[in-house]
C-alpha cells in the first residue's frame, strides 16, 4: 500500500513516496520544489513515479498552493487528496492551543513525529521540537504528550530581508557566524543565528522548570543544518519530522478510519 506524503511550507513543497505507511519506512523516492515550480511536478519528478495507493499531506502555504499541488496529482493519478488539520488530539498528542485548529498543521504533525520517535527509543520525556523553515517554531510538549505552547519567530531569510528593507545601510552579502562579529555581514548573520538559538534555549529553560525534567531536544526543517552547529545545547537533527508524523498519522487513520 504505497503512500505519498507531502509537506507544503512557505518556501518549498517536499514530497516522499513510501512502500507503506509505517513509522521508520524508507522512502522509495523523494524530492523538494520551490513553490513557483509546483506546477511542474506532473511533467517532471512525478512523471515516472508508480501510482501511490493513498496520500496524506500538510500545507501551511495557503489554499491556492494546495490546490495547485492537487492538480498535479489529478493529472497523473486517481488518488484522493487528504490534508491534516490540527485538532484537539491525534496519535497520542493533545493540543493546548486556544483554538486547536489554528495551529499550523506542520507544527502539529512534527510534534506527533517527534513524540513517536522518542517513544520508540525510550521512556516518555518532555520535548522541545524546533522547525527551522521559512519561519522558526519552537514547541513544548510535556511527558504526557500535551502540547503546552510554542514560539513563532522569523526565519533567517525573513530577518535579513526585514533589516534590509527597514534600514539605509544594511545591504551586504551573507556572512559567517561569529561570537564577536567585526563586520556588517558577520554581525547580521550572527545576530539572526543567535536570536534563534537564544529563543530555543529559553524554551528549554521553560520546559525544564514547568515539567521538572530535562526535555529531549529535536530539530528539523530545510535550514536546520545551518542552525544545529551553533546551538549551545545539543539537538538531535532529524531529516523530516513532518514526514515522520505523516507516517504515524496515516498508519493510525488506516487502522481506524
Ligand atoms: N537547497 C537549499 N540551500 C540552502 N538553503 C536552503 C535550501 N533549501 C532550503 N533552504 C533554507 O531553508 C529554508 C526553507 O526550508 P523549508 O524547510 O523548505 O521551509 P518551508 O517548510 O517553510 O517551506 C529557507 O528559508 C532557506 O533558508
Ligand atoms: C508558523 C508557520 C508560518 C510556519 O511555516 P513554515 O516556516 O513551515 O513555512 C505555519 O506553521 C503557520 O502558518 N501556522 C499557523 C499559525 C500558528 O501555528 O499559530
Ligand atoms: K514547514
Amino acid at each position: 500500500m504505497s503512500f505519498l506524503a507531502i509537506d507544503i511550507g512557505n518556501t518549498r513543497l517536499k514530497w516522499a513516496l513510501y512502500p507503506q505507511a509505517e513509522p521508520g519506512a524508507q522512502a522509495l523516492a523523494h524530492g523538494a520544489e520551490f513553490l513557483e515550480n509546483v506546477d511542474k511536478l506532473a511533467d517532471g519528478p512525478w512523471a515516472d513515479l508508480p501510482k501511490p495507493d493513498f496520500m496524506l499531506g500538510c500545507c501551511v502555504a495557503g489554499d491556492q498552493v494546495r490546490r495547485r499541488a492537487e492538480e498535479q496529482m489529478e493529472e497523473l493519478w486517481d488518488v484522493p487528496a487528504a490534508w491534516v488539520v490540527a485538532s484537539s488530539q491525534e496519535a497520542g498528542v493533545s493540543n493546548g492551543y486556544d483554538h486547536p485548529t489554528r495551529l499550523g498543521a506542520d507544527r502539529w504533525v512534527a510534534m506527533i513525529g517527534a513524540r513517536h520517535r522518542m517513544l520508540a527509543e525510550g521512556p516518555a520525556r518532555p520535548l522541545v521540537v524546533v522547525l527551522i523553515g521559512t519561519a522558526v517554531t519552537v514547541e513544548a510538549v510535556d511527558a504526557q504528550g500535551r502540547f503546552l505552547g510554542g514560539f513563532i519567530l522569523p526565519g533567517h531569510g525573513i530577518m535579513l530581508r526585514a533589516l534590509e528593507s527597514g534600514t539605509a545601510g544594511l545591504h551586504v552579502p551573507t556572512g559567517e557566524v561569529r561570537e564577536f562579529p567585526t563586520n556588517t555581514s558577520d554581525a547580521l548573520t550572527s545576530g539572526g543565528t543567535f536570536a534563534i538559538a537564544g529563543a530555543i534555549e529559553r524554551m528549554v529553560q521553560h520546559v525544564r522548570r514547568h515539567c521538572g525534567a530535562e526535555p529531549a531536544r529535536i530539530m528539523t526543517g530545510g535550514a536546520g543544518w545551518k542552525m544545529a552547529p551553533h546551538m549551545g545545547l545539543d539537538f538531535e537533527l532529524v531529516e523530516s519530522l513532518v514526514f515522520d508524523g505523516l507516517l504515524v498519522i496515516a498508519q493510525e487513520r488506516r487502522r481506524s478510519p
